[in-house]
């Protein structure tokens, strides 16, 4: 027999609350304050993550379950508020502002004039993000960076964003250039997602090109194509830059755990299909030294990539133990002794019969011992009981799938369909995907901090 929900949620929170404080005591820590800048954690000690995913989840459900119903759905019907609002402070640099200016903050009026902005704007939008607790509001009109707006900053000088503009995002984790992607072409895109469900020519479509991103920016290409134009120079450098926000999920037991890289026989050739600038080849290429690696993409990526390449790991390209290609992946593949063909976020940015043909093509050069492995989030259902991909069981009354904890699977899904009309999938979505391609499915691994999985398919020889 259950407790009532409310006292389950709060049951599960003082418990995980209680471990947490005792592990960071166990370690001589105490937790970091929300008012503080966001720094690594000083030890890594895996017994944290359950009982925080717990938590975070019974928290989220607890909100969900006493707010009014109407200032929940008005929450979620208002939300471009935030993503508007922190595409204008990463836009103005705030959060760098407010780095140099420190713990005491900086007044409305010289944020304004070190941001080059309006004072009184930029004080109301940093109101309404301090109230999300995103920054800290020290006293009236005085703003300082907290442990969540921390993260937007690029770690760049003022001086230096403002003398090259179109590389503010170069070398920087990624994040903050996710926010300024998000804050355009992804709001942007988003508005016109309702416009693309009214539209019966649009509704059910395959058609990549019929997403309404390409209504909202009247562009009759693929997001890729459009990148490239020399107008968009600075998102394409910015998309760049957000695929190594994302490289974090390229751990052990992830990528790594999904597949016996070790084992691979040395010069084993890895190709990174759709690699784009090589930000997963670089993880693996220094973690398994025996192997040589490919990473394809389109020619102006391609270009891109041997730049960051020769200020980065000029010695791989050197050795010619890394080296890109260009490759169009709905061609038939030219590479045809890999031993693996490597693709992270590729099959989520097309409808299934394009991600179909590019499957197709791998599946026609594969060796029968080359492996496909397919790096991208797992969408797990949100019935309690059944997330539908193998994850352990939940306590009552969370959802199986965590709620909040998980959102990030179906935030991209959303943005999948926003940006190119593709998706993420579900497992049984997967395994339909392969259907006809050449492989079968073999293993699936998800790491433990999140649905980022690591799909490995096995050649099936005709
Ligand atoms: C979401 S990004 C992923 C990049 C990389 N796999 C990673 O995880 O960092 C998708 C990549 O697919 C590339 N791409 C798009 N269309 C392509 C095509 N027809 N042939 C080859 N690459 C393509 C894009 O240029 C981009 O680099």
């Amino acid at each position: 027999m259950h407790s009532s929900p409310l006292s389950a949620l709060s049951q599960i929170i003082s418990s995980g609350i209680s471990t947490i404080e005792s592990t960071y005591a166990t370690h001589g820590a105490t937790f970091p304050s929300l008012d503080e800048p966001f720094r690594p954690p000083t030890f890594d000690d895996p017994g944290l993550l359950h009982p925080t995913q717990l938590v975070i989840a019974a928290a989220a459900q607890l909100i969900a379950s006493l707010s009014h119903p109407a200032s929940s759905i008005l929450d979620g019907a208002s939300a471009h508020y935030i993503t508007s609002s922190l595409g204008v402070v990463a836009d103005t640099n705030v959060a760098e502002v407010l780095r140099e200016a420190g713990p005491q903050g900086l007044h409305i009026r010289d944020i304004g004039e070190r941001c080059g902005t309006d004072s009184s704007k930029i004080g109301r939008v940093l109101r309404f993000l301090a109230t999300l607790h995103i920054f800290r509001e020290v006293s009236p009109d005085v703003f300082a960076n907290n442990r969540i707006s921390s993260i937007i900053d690029t770690g760049k000088t003022i001086e230096d964003i403002k003398a090259r503009p179109l590389e503010k995002y170069d070398d920087t984790p990624g994040i903050s250039a996710l926010i300024g992607h998000f804050a355009d072409e992804g709001i942007k895109s988003a508005s016109y997602v309702l416009d693309s469900f009214r539209d019966t020519e649009t509704l059910s479509s395959q058609d990549p090109l019929a997403a309404p991103f390409n209504r909202a920016f009247n562009a009759p290409m693929h997001f890729f194509e459009w990148c490239e134009l020399p107008e968009n120079e600075l998102r394409f450098r910015r998309f760049g830059a957000t695929m190594k926000d994302s490289i974090s999920t390229v751990t052990p037991d992830t990528a790594l755990a999904g597949l016996d890289w070790k084992s691979l026989k040395k010069d084993s050739l890895v190709v990174d299909v759709g690699g784009g600038i090589g930000s997963t080849t670089g993880v693996f290429a220094k973690a398994f030294p025996h192997l040589r690696f490919v990473i394809q993409d389109r020619s102006a990526v391609v270009a891109e990539g041997i730049q960051r390449w020769k200020q980065e790991y000029p010695e791989a390209l050197i050795d010619n133990r890394v080296r890109f290609q260009e490759h169009n992946f709905f061609e038939p593949q030219p590479i045809k002794d890999a031993s693996v063909f490597f693709l992270r976020f590729i099959t989520h940015d097309w409808p299934t019969e394009y991600a179909r043909k590019i499957l197709k093509h791998l599946g026609d050069a594969a060796l029968p011992t080359t492996k496909l492995v397919i790096m991208d989030n797992i969408v797990p259902y949100s019935v309690p009981g059944n997330s539908g991909t193998g994850a352990s069981s939940v306590p009552y009354p969370l959802l199986a799938n965590l709620g909040r904890v998980n959102f990030h699977s179906v935030r991209i899904d959303m943005h999948m369909m926003a940006l190119h009309n593709s998706q993420e999938r579900t497992v049984g979505q997967f395994q339909e995907l392969v259907e006809g391609t050449g492989w079968k499915l073999e293993s699936i691994s998800t790491s433990s901090a999140g649905t980022m999985s690591s799909l490995v398919f096995a050649h099936i020889s005709q």
